[in-house]
């Protein structure tokens, strides 16, 4: 079994460098398989979200793994994250609809909790009401944190403006941001303002929901870097992120791709390799999923 590094995050806790993504993986069945994959191929970190509508099978799961005594499971060995939906922005709505993950997973607290969008379901993109929904989201992680229901909160799809909004007002300052990160969409300025302030980057959709990996967009540069370097196409994306200190969070549902994503870190790609990669976005950025950019 391989075994994944870890980070700390500013309040002191683990995560580990890599997790299981589940995004489009909902029926139970598939959920099952997945995660018994992953953990037996070492993964801790499980990806949720309110909205992928799988938090009550992967709780069933981890608490049936926890349960096995053969296998010597703690929960305490798990990182489970899940998201607040865009639909329930607000104090009241982000308590309520944490608590009910809370209850779905069937655990006594969560590792994370993001915000998942600075937007509120239904508003404008330009309405100024989102911009006290996400404050108002935020006050309400931040006491079920001081309360010990969740033991790192943070955001997710914050541009660097809603990130620096967010820095003048809160008590917390967020242990993660997740947002879309791969050598098309390298958003070094948002990076930096994380590193400022400590915050640990989480890319998602690193193999840009497959389509870098797929066949569909072939790019020869990681091509090349790969073949040099011996592993998959999939292995030097999510090694990019690893080795610039961002957790990665590959989705698969194939046994053997959960083990290929996992093998990142028995390689290193060389200065030269990361400039390479550095550089594919510079001219022009693809972004694969939903854009942020214009909630106010
Ligand atoms: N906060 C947010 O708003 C968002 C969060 N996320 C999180 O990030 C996770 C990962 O991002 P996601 O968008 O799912 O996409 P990824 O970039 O992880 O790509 C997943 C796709 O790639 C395929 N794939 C996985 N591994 C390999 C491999 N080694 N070789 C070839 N193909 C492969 C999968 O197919 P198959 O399953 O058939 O193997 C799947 O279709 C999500 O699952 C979710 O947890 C994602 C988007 C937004
Ligand atoms: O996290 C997620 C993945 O991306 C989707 C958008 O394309 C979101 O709707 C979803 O919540």
């Amino acid at each position: 079994m391989n075994s994944i590094p870890k980070f700390v995050l500013n309040n002191g806790i683990t995560i580990p460098a890599l997790g299981l993504g589940t995004y489009r993986i909902i029926d139970p069945e598939t959920v099952e398989f997945v995660v018994k994959n992953a953990i037996s191929s070492g993964y801790r970190l499980i990806d949720s979200a309110i909205g992928y509508r799988n938090e009550e099978t992967i709780g069933n799961v981890v608490n049936e793994l926890i349960k096995d005594t053969s296998l010597n499971l703690k929960r305490e060995d798990f990182f489970i994250t899940s998201k607040l939906p865009p639909k329930d922005q607000g104090y009241d709505n982000c308590r309520q609809a944490f608590l009910s993950s809370l209850q779905r997973f069937n655990m006594d607290y969560l590792d994370l909790f993001l915000i998942h969008w600075p937007g509120t379901q239904k508003l404008k993109p330009s309405d100024p009401k989102h911009a006290i929904n996400r404050k108002a989201s935020y006050k309400a992680l931040e006491e079920l944190y001081t309360s010990g229901k969740i033991r790192a909160i943070g955001v997710s799809n914050y541009t660097h403006r809603h990130l620096t909004e967010l820095l003048s007002y809160c008590t917390i300052i967020p242990a993660v941001l997740q947002v879309e990160l791969h050598p098309l969409y390298y958003q070094k300025e948002l990076i930096d303002l994380c590193k400022e302030h400590k915050i640990q980057v989480q890319a998602y959709s690193s193999l840009g929901e497959g389509k870098l990996v797929n066949g569909e967009i072939e790019i020869p540069v990681i091509k090349d870097i790969a073949k040099k370097n011996n592993v998959s196409v999939a292995q030097i994306l999510l090694r990019w992120g690893y080795q610039h200190g961002f957790i990665v969070i590959p989705k698969s549902v194939k046994a053997e791709r959960i083990k290929e994503n996992l093998n990142i870190f028995k390689f290193e790609l060389s200065n030269e390799d990361m400039e390479a990669l550095n550089s594919l976005g510079k001219s022009q950025t693809t972004k694969f999923c939903w854009d942020p950019t214009d909630i106010y």
